[in-house]
């Protein structure tokens, strides 16, 4: 009989070639997939592979996805895009998504990703992935070209916090708020741990929201945010073109009795809508205590807050409204798949008859390089996943996250609000 183990464990044992791994061990792994992106990828391998003479390690394990300088708005960016696409070209990488969206929503949309791989991605928000049972962790470009070259790095096997989710979400609370909770109550500094998120609340959620939850644990600081595949994991990797067998179900989950390093509740049914208030996701509060901030735009965007499911709960706030006067509501779907997929259900007529202004697809200004930078001084409320100073234009813009929901809520009075008010009514009215 085997000790119970933590499913973290379990994938680093299969990674490393099956030996009983421990929290605190430094394995070498076998990667099963390594992505990146136009900023981490071929830029700044490509000097180096040419060094050392050598070639990918596997071209068909390696997915580039250029969504971070696109389009190109500068003479810069366009150097970089036209270096990536020359490196996929010349390397042979098939897996080559061209302006299709955000490397973390892009992975999923083609069904790259299922329980129990090893997954190394040039990007610290690649943690989304761990929604799908999946170990997918950020690496640094120096570790991802020794991985792009050789398929293999070395790891620590990390504890795990649980985190257990009960209750059933209110009416206009969503994953978003967990995290700016989870920020304030576990701290951005759990370094060398998975965050694992369970309970009946996590197991209702349809995979866009799980990726909320492991996106995020970037912000915790942990190395993944790993959720157990069920049979909601297993319909989406088949619907988007992955194959994965029914075994991985109880396969890849952590056994009774392991050993987590903490346990922390969420009651999702006390949950309030919540903020962070500039410049860190940790300083976050219930909506009630900062509501009322002015704001001059509203940002729905970025990998964590621009699926279809985050433009659809803006749109349920904005049918019928319009912005208010002197703000602006920029919009930036995560990917060209959301960008169809939300003209055609109706979702980006809502937004635009809003007063909404549909930005391209691409990291964008979360990433502080395309459009919808903040001048000093202006006050944003936004949808992704980080408000470090500066990272969205000028040094004294202040920006606040909250999500999809009350993004919109507070782009409709100009001031930071619940989204409650609005989807309250919507519902008495019904
Ligand atoms: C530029 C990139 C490497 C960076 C990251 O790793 O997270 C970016 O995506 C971000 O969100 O800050
Ligand atoms: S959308 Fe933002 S958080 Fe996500 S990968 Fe791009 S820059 Fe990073």
């Amino acid at each position: 009989m085997t000790r119970p183990r933590t499913l973290v464990e379990k994938i680093m044992a299969r990674a490393s070639g099956g030996a009983d791994v421990r929290p605190g061990d430094i394995v070498t792994v076998q990667v099963d997939l390594a992505m990146a992106h136009d900023s981490s990828g071929p830029r700044r391998w490509r000097a180096r592979l040419e060094a050392l003479g050598a070639r990918l390690w596997d071209p068909d394990k390696v997915v580039i996805v250029s969504d971070h300088y696109v389009p190109a708005v500068d003479p810069a960016s366009a150097e970089i895009l036209k270096t990536t696409r020359e490196f996929a070209r010349d390397y042979g990488v098939e897996r080559f998504y061209d302006m299709r969206g955000i490397c973390h929503v892009v992975l999923p949309e083609h069904g790259h990703l299922k329980p129990g791989m090893f997954v190394a991605g040039g990007d610290s928000h690649t943690t989304n992935g761990g929604a799908f049972g999946c170990y997918a962790a950020g690496f640094g470009a120096t570790d991802m070209t020794a991985i792009v070259a050789t398929g293999k790095t070395w790891t620590v096997v990390p504890e795990t916090i649980r985190v257990e989710i009960a209750g059933e979400f209110r009416e206009g609370v969503a994953a978003k708020d967990v995290m700016l909770l989870l920020c304030r109550e576990l701290g951005m500094g759990n370094h060398f741990k998975t965050i694992e998120y369970g309970g009946p609340a996590v197991r209702a959620m349809d995979m866009e929201a799980r990726m909320v939850l492991s996106n995020m644990a970037a912000e915790l600081g942990g190395d993944t945010g790993l959720i157990e595949p069920d049979e909601t994991t297993l319909s989406h990797i088949r619907a988007h073109g992955g194959e994965v067998e029914d075994e991985a179900i109880a396969r890849w989950r952590s056994d009774a009795g392991c050993g987590y390093a903490k346990v922390h509740a969420v009651d999702a049914s006390a949950l309030q809508p919540q903020v962070a208030a500039p410049h860190s996701p940790a300083n976050s509060d219930a909506i009630s205590n900062a509501s009322g901030e002015r704001i001059d735009q509203a940002y729905i965007g970025a990998c964590i807050g621009a699926k279809l499911t985050d433009l659809q709960m803006a749109a349920r706030v904005l049918e019928g409204r319009k912005v208010a006067r002197g703000v602006r509501l920029l919009v930036a779907p995560a990917s060209a798949k959301v960008t169809h997929a939300a003209a055609r259900d109706g979702t980006l007529a809502t937004l635009t008859e809003a007063g909404a202004v549909i930005l391209p697809s691409g990291c964008g200004a979360c990433a502080g390089l395309g459009a919808g930078l903040l001048a000093e001084g202006e006050v944003c409320i936004s949808s992704t996943n980080r408000n470090f100073r500066g990272r969205m234009g000028h040094k004294d813009a202040q920006v606040w996250l909250g999500s999809p929901f009350t993004v919109a809520a507070s782009a409709v009075t100009g001031t930071i609000t619940d989204p409650r008010e609005f989807l309250g009514e919507r519902r008495r009215a019904a």
